[in-house]
């Protein structure tokens, strides 16, 4: 069902800052996506066998607003997998206990794909994204 690890989200207070070290190492990095249905501006570096989310906050009521106040430096955010069947892999983990964040449906996410997390509490303290491949 997880068919791999898309990517590691960092929240950051500045993306262009934060993208620098990327892009001396030459890595690819794009350009900031904003994503208004997500509160969040996203840049992706892209890795050979992953990607890194960098997230700023977007709009007035971002998400990770709160995530940055108690880290103002910024932090690893979420990890986002890769699920063959998005209802699927929510069904098990609901039917595991854990909770949906949202409406519990399926949003578009990044790439265009159906995305959905998963309460932080619900998975050991981290915040899980699964994406459909
Ligand atoms: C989808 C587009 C893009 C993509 O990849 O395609 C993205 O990834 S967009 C990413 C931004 N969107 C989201 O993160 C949506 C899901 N997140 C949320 O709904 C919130 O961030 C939420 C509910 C996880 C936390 O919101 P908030 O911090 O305002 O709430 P609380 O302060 O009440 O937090 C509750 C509890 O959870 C702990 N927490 C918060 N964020 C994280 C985190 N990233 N990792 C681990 N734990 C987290 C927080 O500390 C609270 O714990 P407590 O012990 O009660 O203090
Ligand atoms: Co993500």
């Amino acid at each position: 069902m997880i068919t791999g690890l898309n990517h590691v989200a960092i929240a950051v207070p500045d993306l262009e800052k934060a993208a620098a070290p990327y892009r001396a190492l030459g890595a690819q990095v794009s350009a900031p996506q904003d994503l208004a249905e997500h509160g969040v501006t996203v840049v992706f570096v892209t890795l050979p066998n992953t990607k890194i989310e960098l997230l700023a906050p977007f709009g007035e009521a971002s998400p990770i607003a709160g995530f940055l106040e108690k880290n103002p430096a910024g932090g690893i955010h979420h990890l986002c997998l890769e699920v063959e069947d998005i209802a699927a892999a929510a069904g098990t983990v609901t039917s595991l206990g854990a909770r949906l964040l949202g409406d519990g449906r399926p949003k578009t996410g990044a790439h265009g794909k159906p995305v959905i997390f998963v309460h932080p509490k619900d998975f050991q303290g981290a915040l899980v994204e699964f994406e459909q491949g």
